[in-house]
């Protein structure tokens, strides 16, 4: 267990108060406008997502009465979770029954590991949690009634499909309800996903779809800057200057979306010039295909999601 601490080599450190806390992307989490308290949750997995997730349970404004595990398979992954005084870290290389651990009294129980791994986690879990915990799915294409099906029937399951911006407090994320998941348990997992951005509630039979927009969309994005880039080099600019030509521009189109409030359409006419040089690169962009491939590539990540969900 890590609680606070540098995780050693083997994963385990004595608990210690962080002098100097690692640099950290929760200050720029918009004010809280819901619950400031939450009961106590494990994060079982906490990779990528996990830990964008995570971070806003470490908001200096949260509390999280009990405390907060947080568990991954590999001690070296544990030693990547960030250090904050209510977390505790566990790996299963270390300790084998980490995640029985963790849940042990856990009212609200995230799971972040890789879709193919659920399975085995539940029925590892399900003897140790709480009646009345809250079970909340990350992973893709795995349905509530797979975790229904797996999980004591006192127990509530509500499906959550996050984004990695999630991680600096501006993430997207689509909630559906289990069927044995309480109105106000969903808000309170509402206002947990709202803690690290945008919450969208939809019906279980909209998750997929959500999740090939926004679930994969910041993926979409950063190819779309690895290309422009490659395309900047392709025309002599070093990769630096690339790197500054291309990251600056998207940020600051998407900050200029965000700031105006303006259509995308009419901000893009604004920079297309009538018979000017734009107007050539967006009809060879619009000829090449884009609307189409955006729609197939969508088209292929929530047929992915069925395929998760079958189990392949
Ligand atoms: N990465 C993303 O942008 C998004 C991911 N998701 C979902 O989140 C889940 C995790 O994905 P990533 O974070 O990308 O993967 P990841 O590989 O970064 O994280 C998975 C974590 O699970 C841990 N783990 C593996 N087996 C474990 C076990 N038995 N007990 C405890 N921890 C264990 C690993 O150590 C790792 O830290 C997946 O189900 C994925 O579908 C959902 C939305 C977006
Ligand atoms: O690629 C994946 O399967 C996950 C789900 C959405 C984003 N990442």
């Amino acid at each position: 267990m890590r609680t606070s601490a540098t995780c050693s080599a083997g994963g385990r450190a004595s608990p210690k108060t962080s002098s100097k806390p690692p640099p950290s992307p929760r200050n720029e989490h918009p004010a809280l406008t819901t619950p400031h308290s939450f009961p106590t949750t494990a994060l079982l997995g906490a990779g990528s997502m996990g830990q964008a997730v995570l971070a806003g349970l470490l908001r200096p404004d949260v509390t999280v009465e009990g405390g907060i595990r947080a568990t991954t398979r590999s001690a070296s992954r544990a030693a990547t979770v960030p250090e904050h005084p209510s977390l505790s870290v566990y790996s299963t290389e270390t300790d084998p029954r980490a995640n029985q651990v963790a849940v042990t009294d856990a009212r609200i129980v995230i799971v972040g590991v890789k879709p193919y791994m659920v399975t085995d986690l539940l029925a590892e879990i399900a003897p140790s949690l709480a009646p009345d915990a809250i079970v909340v799915s990350l992973a893709a294409g795995v349905t509530l009634d797979v975790f229904e099906r797996a999980l004591p029937s006192s127990v509530a399951v509500v499906r959550a499909m996050p984004n990695t911006p999630s991680l600096i407090g501006k993430g997207v994320t689509g909630l559906a309800q289990g069927k044995r998941a309480s109105d106000e348990q969903f808000a309170l997992v509402t206002a947990l996903f709202e803690l690290v951005g945008d919450v969208v509630a939809v019906p279980e039979g909209e998750i997929d779809a959500l999740s090939s927009i926004s679930g994969s969309g910041p993926a979409y994005f950063f190819y779309l800057v690895e290309q422009l880039t490659a395309a900047a080099v392709a025309k002599g600019f070093t990769p630096s200057q690339a790197a500054t030509l291309v990251n600056g521009t998207f940020i600051g189109a998407a900050a200029l979306l965000e700031h105006t409030g303006e259509d995308p359409a009419e901000l893009r006419r604004r920079v297309t010039s009538p018979k000017g040089t734009t107007e050539q690169a967006i009809r060879v962009l619009s000829e090449g295909g884009l609307e189409k491939l955006f729609t197939e590539a969508t088209d292929a990540a929530v047929a992915r999601s069925k395929e998760l969900a079958s189990g392949s």
